[in-house]
Parts: C-alpha cells; sequence; structure tokens
C-alpha cells in the first residue's frame, strides 16, 4: 500500500472520496479495492448497504475507520454538501439504470438521472472538488450504422458503428419510446458537466461503462430483489438458469454488446482517481470491444458455462424467443450495437480490459451458483408444496 505512484512517477497522497450509490454494482467493487489496495477514505453514500456490508463489519477489520457508510437518499438530505466538503474528491454512480425502469418508470428515471445529480454538480462546482460522475454508453443510442439498407457494405466499416467519444453521435429513437429516457437524461447532465467545467472551471472527468458485468450485479428476483422485478440481462439469465428455466431472448436476441469484467473496469477507474491531471476533462469509453457477442450468443454461452460449473445438463431447448413489448411493455426500444472506441483511455491512462467473456462468465457463474442455487431450489420447492 506504501508507495503508490502514479503514472508519472510522482506520489498518491492519501485521498478522501464521496462515493454516492456505493453500495450498488459497481460502488462495491471500488470500495473493496480501495479498502485492500489504498490508504484512501470513503465516505460511501447510499440508501442501501447489503453489498458493501462485508466492508463495514466486523470493526476488527484492517481497514475500520476507512469507510463510513452514510444511509443518505440524495433526492432530499442536506448532509450531502457537508460531505462533498469534506472529501476531495465525489464519484457519483447513484442513479436508476435498469432497462425495465426506462419505459415504465420514466419520470423516476430522469429524476434520477438527471434532477437529482443537479446538486451534485453544484456542489462540487462551488466548492472546487473533483468529480467523477458516471453516464452510460446509452447516451450513443443507436449506431449510424442501423439506418444504412441492410445489404449496405457501409455496414462492415467500422466509421458506420464504432463509437468515439468525440465524434459519433447520440441517436435516440422517437420520445414516445420511452426507452431513451435514460439515455437523454444522461446525455443532458454531461453537457451540464461540461458546461461547468468551460464556465466555472470544475474539475470532472466523465465515465461511459459499456455493459460491465460480474458478481454482485443487480439481483435474483424473488430472491433478494422483488420477485416481478427485470434485472439487466446478467440477472436474468443467471436466473433462468437457477431456476432451470429457459433463457428469453427479446425480439429474437439479435442485439449486439461488448461486455467487460468489472474487475478490468475498476482498474481504469482506479487510474482516474489517482490521475487527475491526466483525467480531468475527459470522457471515457471503458469497455471491452474484444468481447463482442449477439445476446442471443451471450445466452449460449452462459447455458455451456453454467453446464459446466453446475455439473447440470442443460435443457433441450436453452432459449425461448419473447416479444420486447411482452418483456418490458410499451415504449421499449433498443441499442442495436456497441463497440467502444478505446483511443483515448489508451493516450491518458494506457489502460486496456483483459479478460475474455467466456473466463469473466466462468467467475461470476460460479459466483452465482454458489451464492444463490440453494436458496433458489428452496424456495421452488416451497412454491411447488404451496
Ligand atoms: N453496470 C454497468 O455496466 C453500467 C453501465 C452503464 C452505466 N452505468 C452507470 O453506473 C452507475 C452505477 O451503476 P451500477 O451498475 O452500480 O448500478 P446499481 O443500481 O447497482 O447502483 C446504483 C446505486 O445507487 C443507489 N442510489 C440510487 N438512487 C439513489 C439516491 N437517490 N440516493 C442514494 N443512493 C441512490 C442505489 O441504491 C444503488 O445502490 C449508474 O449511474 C449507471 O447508470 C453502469
Ligand atoms: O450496461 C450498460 O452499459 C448500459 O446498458 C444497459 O442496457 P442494456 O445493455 O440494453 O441492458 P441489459 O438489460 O443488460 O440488456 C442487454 C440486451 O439483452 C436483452 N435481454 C435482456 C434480458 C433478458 O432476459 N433477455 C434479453 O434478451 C435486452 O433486450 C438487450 O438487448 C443499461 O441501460 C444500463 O445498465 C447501462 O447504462
Amino acid at each position: 500500500m506504501a508507495g503508490r505512484v502514479d503514472l508519472d512517477g510522482n506520489p498518491i497522497k492519501p485521498m478522501t472520496i464521496c462515493m454516492i450509490g456505493a453500495g450498488g454494482f459497481i460502488g462495491s467493487h471500488l470500495c473493496e479495492k480501495l479498502m485492500s489496495e489504498t490508504p484512501h477514505t470513503v465516505l460511501a453514500v447510499d440508501v442501501y448497504s447489503d453489498k458493501i456490508k462485508h466492508l463495514l463489519e466486523p470493526t476488527s477489520l484492517p481497514w475500520n475507520g476507512r469507510i463510513q457508510f452514510h444511509r443518505i437518499n440524495i433526492k432530499n438530505d442536506s448532509r450531502l454538501e457537508g460531505l462533498i466538503k469534506m472529501a476531495d474528491l465525489t464519484v457519483n454512480l447513484a442513479a436508476i439504470c435498469t432497462p425495465a425502469d426506462y419505459n415504465t418508470r420514466p419520470l423516476d428515471t430522469i429524476y434520477s438521472n438527471f434532477i437529482d445529480a443537479l446538486p451534485v454538480v453544484k456542489y462540487c462546482s462551488e466548492n472546487g472538488k473533483r468529480l467523477i460522475h458516471f453516464s452510460t454508453c446509452e447516451v450513443y443510442g443507436k449506431t449510424i450504422g442501423a439506418f444504412l439498407p441492410e445489404d449496405s457494405p457501409l455496414r462492415q466499416d467500422p466509421a458506420y458503428f464504432v463509437l468515439s467519444e468525440e465524434a459519433s453521435p447520440c441517436i435516440f429513437g422517437p420520445i414516445e419510446k420511452q426507452r431513451w429516457s435514460y439515455a437523454c437524461a444522461k446525455q443532458l447532465i454531461e453537457r451540464l458537466i461540461y458546461a461547468e467545467g468551460a464556465e466555472n472551471g470544475l474539475e470532472f472527468t466523465i465515465v461511459r461503462p459499456f455493459n460491465w458485468i460480474g458478481p454482485r450485479m443487480d439481483f435474483i428476483p424473488g430472491i433478494d430483489g422483488p420477485s416481478e422485478g427485470v434485472p439487466r440481462v446478467l440477472a436474468c439469465f443467471s436466473n433462468n438458469l437457477l431456476r432451470h428455466e429457459p433463457l428469453k431472448l427479446v425480439d429474437g436476441g439479435h442485439s449486439q454488446r461488448t461486455f467487460i469484467y468489472i474487475k478490468d473496469a475498476i482498474e481504469a477507474v482506479f487510474l482516474m482517481i489517482e490521475n487527475p491531471a491526466r483525467a480531468n476533462g475527459h470522457i471515457f469509453n471503458v469497455g471491452n470491444p474484444n468481447n463482442e457477442v449477439t445476446v442471443k450468443q451471450l445466452a449460449e454461452m452462459m447455458t455451456q458455462v453454467y453446464s459446466k460449473v453446475s455439473g447440470e445438463t442443460p435443457l433441450e431447448t436453452p432459449t425461448v424467443d419473447v416479444s420486447s413489448k411482452e418483456f418490458y411493455g410499451e415504449g421499449y426500444d433498443d441499442s442495436d450495437k456497441r463497440i467502444p472506441d478505446m483511443t483515448i483511455i489508451n493516450r491518458q491512462l494506457g489502460w486496456n480490459p483483459k479478460t475474455s467473456l467466456w473466463d469473466l462468465l466462468e467467475s461470476t457463474l460460479t459466483y452465482q451458483h454458489r451464492t444463490y442455487a440453494e436458496a433458489v431450489k428452496q424456495a421452488m420447492s416451497k412454491t411447488t408444496a404451496n
């Protein structure tokens, strides 16, 4: 821990980080690594603490005193400004970020991703504090290629689909496609942060994650989340596998995604935290362009990997098609393809992802099986008995 230096060889001073949304998936991994590998202090803000409980208790933990949990809803709590003032850096992760909510709870989605982030930006700007804000790859929306004729050779040209921070447009669907309420709110908060930087000198970094996945992502419906809840795809498919039921492919599972292992992605955030001179004023894509699959291919791979780690034989028909209207309701729409351009993060921070899709699914599904298989079995036998 001693003798940490930044990318330019300068010693890194211990800092205090106000982490908002610290109790979520990404926050829990960030806190874990900050506690075990650095001398930094975390003021962890969230409404939930279950995913970081192992870092808060017992008090005999080696980092005791370097992490404090503040149960605060940032919508309406005057303690927020004090915590931001106490910190050197604020990392804002708080958001509604599950697609099932975007078209069914569009107001909550817009408030959470734009309105509720406003005071965070304001307090950082007014108090001269650095901000790392979590946006999303969804701000790119659809690729330009998606609007070309099916048989156009330009569809194969990276210029029409690789998503670049400084060159790609943000292409969303019509307003009645409320799926885009999230992306649009995130885009506007990015523009506001950028403007605070330009007009008032706010020191900021914006992160655009591209499908980060791994242990502790979302919840398994009926086990550690609502039975009717719809988490993101990793947890949806994990839930299907744990229950031995077919994986649901929305509109045929033709959409493409690049998945990155949470532990690779956290390395990138660490570099941003500890190299302000290289990270300030930048927007960074953080993803793994080598791990591209269609959702259908993801389902097939997860089925194979789960069979390996659980020892269970896969179903004869492992997937089933479902329409997006049936699965998500009215107003759903989708991003067609998401390949991050890595030029800027490479140039500024020298970072590259490492883990292949197969390897990251193997460690993640091993975790899902160990954590949930028994609880799911018990819940299913209770339902059958009733
Ligand atoms: N996981 C990904 O791949 C991914 C991709 C793109 C963008 N992001 C962005 O990264 C951030 C974190 O994502 P995540 O995957 O960890 O999500 P998450 O839902 O696991 O974590 C978000 C946390 O914020 C907390 N929160 C929400 N509203 C709050 C409020 N009003 N007050 C206090 N706490 C509040 C939630 O309780 C939750 O613990 C989000 O801004 C999301 O939009 C994540
Ligand atoms: O992770 C990201 O980078 C961003 O993208 C996600 O959006 P998306 O990738 O569409 O969300 P998932 O729930 O992970 O779905 C991925 C794809 O799988 C499909 N899907 C999902 C669940 C399911 O059971 N079956 C299924 O086919 C969806 O329709 C979509 O095409 C979420 O918006 C955010 O968490 C985040 O900002």
